[in-house]
């Protein structure tokens, strides 16, 4: 039998991260919403590009979480995306009382799912879907360290002008203006980009890169980016779906690791059929360590706001 993946909010990150696991044939897709009509129209255009695509997937677009039933993996995009000049912190109470409606319904359809949380403020949001699922941690998930790593990848591979399939790099803390890339980590063809790009020049590409969204939002105007959060969301499915156990920067609830307890919060995972599988813990310099410190307390601020922390 084919996997099932629920996503929840057909909008631009849903119905996009929709099109990704179908391209790929990971699993059947219910996509679901509480605007009538959206998800029903973008999941029968998907269904018909299947032919065309050679993939065996079904699509189904729906109102009714009844339809979510079993679900082996459920992405959360539900909620407003920011505009120009917005934080994503702006997004809190909004995000947050639909993020406390839809948990609820995923839950009781889908009692042994994994939740991956997209919607803003990630890590917020991923602290606020753990609390209302009542799920161990390894079955809730946030996505924003792929998407935050692939940025800085992107900026790494065209600055050295290769492969980005020769680039790794790890972003780590929140997803927020306080994230934290990890150069010291990052490497070209298991070179560290530290003995590659210039400190000043690096810091530069950690910067645009804790921008990343905002300098998407600032060209679309209307929302926000979805291409590479779809992709990033999906790749953390298929490393679930087939039992991958591989290693992304993903915000877990951490109960000590780093020195942080009781908050979701960017760090290394393996993910495999079981969800978050293990939490890596890599040395960090002091530096490194009192920068993820003030990420997490910026996570814990707005958790602290909705009553969460
Ligand atoms: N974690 C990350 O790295 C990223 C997070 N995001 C966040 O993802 C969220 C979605 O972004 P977009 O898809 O661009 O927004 P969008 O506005 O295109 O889509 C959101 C969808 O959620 C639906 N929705 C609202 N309330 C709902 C409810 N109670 N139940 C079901 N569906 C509901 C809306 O009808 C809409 O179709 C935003 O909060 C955005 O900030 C976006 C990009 C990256
Ligand atoms: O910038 C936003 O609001 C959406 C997001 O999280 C991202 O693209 O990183």
């Amino acid at each position: 039998m084919r996997k099932k993946v629920t996503i929840v909010g057909a909008g631009n990150v849903g119905a996009t991260a929709a099109h990704w696991i179908a391209a790929k044939e990971l699993a059947d897709v219910v996509l679901i919403d509480v605007v009538e009509g959206v998800p029903q129209g973008k999941a029968l255009d998907l269904l018909q590009a299947m032919p065309i695509e050679k993939r065996d997937c079904t699509i189904l677009g729906t109102n009714d979480y009844a339809d979510t039933a079993g679900s082996d993996v459920v992405v959360i995009t539900a909620g407003i995306p920011r505009k120009p000049g917005m934080s994503r912190d702006d997004l809190l109470m909004t995000n947050f009382k639909i993020m406390s409606d839809v948990v609820g319904k995923v839950v009781a359809q889908s009692p042994d799912t994994i939740i991956i949380v997209v919607s803003n403020p990630l890590d917020a949001m991923a602290q606020a879907a753990f609390k209302a699922a009542g799920f161990p941690r390894e079955r809730v998930i946030g996505m924003a360290g792929v998407l935050d790593s692939a940025r800085f990848r992107t900026f790494i591979a065209e600055e050295l002008q290769v492969s980005v399939e020769n680039v790794t790099a790890f972003v780590l803390g929140g997803h927020g203006d306080t994230m934290v890339p990890l150069s010291r980590y990052s490497t070209m063809a298991g070179i560290p980009i530290t003995e590659l790009i210039a400190p000043e020049r690096l810091k530069e590409l950690e910067t645009r890169t804790a921008n990343g969204g905002a300098e998407i939002v600032k060209h679309l105007k209307t929302g926000s980016a979805y291409y590479a959060p779809s992709a990033a969301a999906v790749e953390m499915v298929e490393a679930i779906l087939k039992d991958k156990k591989k290693i992304l920067p993903c915000a877990a609830y951490l109960q000590g690791e780093y020195g942080i307890s009781g908050l979701y919060v960017g760090v290394p995972c393996k993910l495999g059929s079981k969800g978050l599988e293990k939490i890596i813990e890599i040395k960090l310099t002091a530096e490194e360590q009192a920068a993820l410190q003030k990420s997490a307390d910026s996570v814990k601020e707005l958790c602290t706001v909705i009553g969460v922390a």
